[in-house]
C-alpha cells in the first residue's frame, strides 16, 4: 500500500502546526519522520491515521482518497510510545483483542485466532510468553506485544510514534535492528516518527526531515547525510564543529590557523564558516601546506575502535573541537609525546555569510 500525503495544513488556534506538508510513501518501504521536539511529526502521523483531521490537503492509501475516512476503516495498524497494553490480559490475549472485537462476519474462528497469535508471537519473538501479563515483561517485550498487536489485523500500513522512546539505550538498540529485520519479513508499508538521528538513519529506507511544520528533507539516510538539503539539515544530522573565520578568495583564516581552499568562486571574501564532521579529520605531528591548524588535547575518550578527542584551538578559534579518530592511528601518533599537534580536515561544508550551504571543500 502506497501512501501519498498531498498539501497537508493544520493549526492549532492562531499556531501553525503542519504548511503545506508532501510526501510519498512507497509501497513496502519503512519511512522515518525525524525532527526536534515540536516539529509536526506525531501531528502528520495522526492525520495519517485518521485521528487527527487535516485544515486542508488530502491523504492518499494506493491513490484513493481516504482524506474523509474514519481511522477504523483506514485499516492501519498503530504503535505509540507507551504501549498502551490492556493490564488484565495475557499477552496472548492482548494480541487477539482486536480480532476477538471484529463483527462476527468477519471474525475469524476461536482456532484461526489461536493460530494468528501464534504465528505473531514467534514474529516478534515471544513465543515463551503468551501467558504472561503486561506487568511480568521488560519494556522491550511490552512494545514488542504492542507490534503484534498492532499486527493482529494484517494492516497494509503501519504507523509507530517514538516506538521505542521510553525504552533504554541498549534496548532501543536491539529493538530498532529487529523492526528492521521484521519489517523485511512482512508486507506492510511503515512510517515512524523519532527524534533521534541515529534511530531513523538505521532503521529507515527513507528519512523524512522534519522542522517548524515543514519537510526540511526528504532521502535514504546516506542522502540526507551526504548531501544535506540546507543548514538546519546538516546541524540535525550528528554533531559538527563550526570553525569561524575570513576567507580572501585563497585561503580560510582565523588567528594563527588558515586552510587553503578552492570554492571555485561559490564563496565570495569575507566571513565564512566552515562545519567540519567530528570523523573527517585527522591529527598530525606536523601541519601541511593547505592545514595550519594548531590544536591542544584537553580530553579524549576511549570506546572500542574509535577515540573522541576535545581539542582545544592554539591561538585561533573559541570552542572547544570534537574529533572522532581511529584508535590504531591515534596511539601510533603517540599524541603525548608531541610538541604540537594539528588539525587535519579532509572534508569541510562551506555555510556563506548568509546562512545558506555553500559547496563542499577539502584543504588542497
Ligand atoms: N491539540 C493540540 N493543541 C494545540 N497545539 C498542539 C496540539 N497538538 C500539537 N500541538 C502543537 O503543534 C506542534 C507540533 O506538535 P507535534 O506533537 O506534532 O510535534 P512533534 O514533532 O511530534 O514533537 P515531539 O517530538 O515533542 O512529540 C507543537 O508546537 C505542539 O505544541
Amino acid at each position: 500500500m502506497s501512501i501519498q500525503v498531498e498539501n497537508i495544513r493544520k493549526s492549532f488556534g492562531a499556531f501553525t502546526a503542519l504548511h503545506d506538508i508532501s510526501l510519498d510513501v512507497p509501497t513496502n518501504q519503512l519511512v522515518g519522520l525525524l525532527g526536534p521536539s515540536g516539529s509536526g511529526k506525531t501531528t502528520l502521523l495522526r492525520i495519517i491515521a485518521g485521528l487527527e483531521r487535516a485544515d486542508g490537503g488530502r491523504v492518499l492509501f494506493n491513490n484513493e482518497d481516504v482524506t474523509h475516512l474514519d481511522a477504523r476503516r483506514r485499516r492501519v495498524g498503530f504503535v505509540f510510545q507507551q504501549y498502551a497494553l490492556f493490564r488484565h490480559l495475557t499477552v496472548a490475549d492482548n494480541i487477539a483483542f482486536g480480532l476477538r472485537l471484529l463483527p462476527r462476519a468477519e471474525r475469524p474462528s476461536r482456532r484461526d485466532i489461536r493460530d494468528r497469535v501464534r504465528e505473531l508471537l514467534s514474529l516478534v519473538q515471544l513465543d515463551n510468553l503468551a501467558g504472561r501479563y503486561p506487568a511480568q515483561l521488560s519494556g522491550g517485550q511490552k512494545q514488542r506485544v504492542a507490534l503484534a498487536r498492532a499486527l493482529a489485523l494484517k494492516p497494509e500500513v503501519l504507523l509507530l510514534d517514538e516506538p521505542f522512546g521510553a525504552l533504554d539505550a541498549k534496548v532501543r538498540k536491539d529493538l530498532r535492528r529487529w523492526l528492521r529485520r521484521l519489517h523485511e519479513q512482512i508486507s506492510v508499508t511503515s512510517i515512524f516518527v523519532t527524534h533521534d538521528q541515529e534511530e531513523a538513519m538505521e532503521v529507515s529506507d527513507k528519512v523524512v526531515v522534519m522542522s517548524q511544520g515543514r519537510v526540511e528533507q526528504m532521502g535514504s539516510p546516506l542522502q540526507v547525510y551526504e548531501q544535506p538539503a540546507s543548514r538546519f539539515v546538516f546541524d540535525f544530522l550528528g554533531h559538527i564543529n563550526s570553525l569561524e573565520g575570513l576567507y580572501d578568495g585563497h585561503n580560510w583564516r582565523s588567528g594563527d590557523a588558515f586552510l587553503r581552499l578552492d570554492t571555485q568562486g561559490a564563496c565570495p571574501d569575507g566571513a565564512l564558516t566552515l562545519y567540519l564532521r567530528p570523523h573527517e579529520a585527522e591529527l598530525a605531528a606536523a601541519p601541511t601546506e593547505a592545514a595550519h591548524l594548531p590544536v591542544r588535547v584537553a580530553g579524549r575518550s576511549v570506546f572500542g575502535g574509535t577515540v573522541t578527542v576535545e581539542l582545544e584551538p592554539q591561538g585561533w578559534g573559541a570552542e572547544v573541537l570534537e574529533v572522532e579518530l581511529d584508535r590504531v592511528r591515534w596511539d601510533a601518533l603517540q599524541p603525548d609525546r608531541q610538541p604540537a599537534l594539528y588539525l587535519l580536515p579532509r572534508r569541510l561544508q562551506t555555510v556563506t555569510c548568509d546562512g545558506d550551504l555553500g559547496p563542499q571543500v577539502a584543504p588542497a
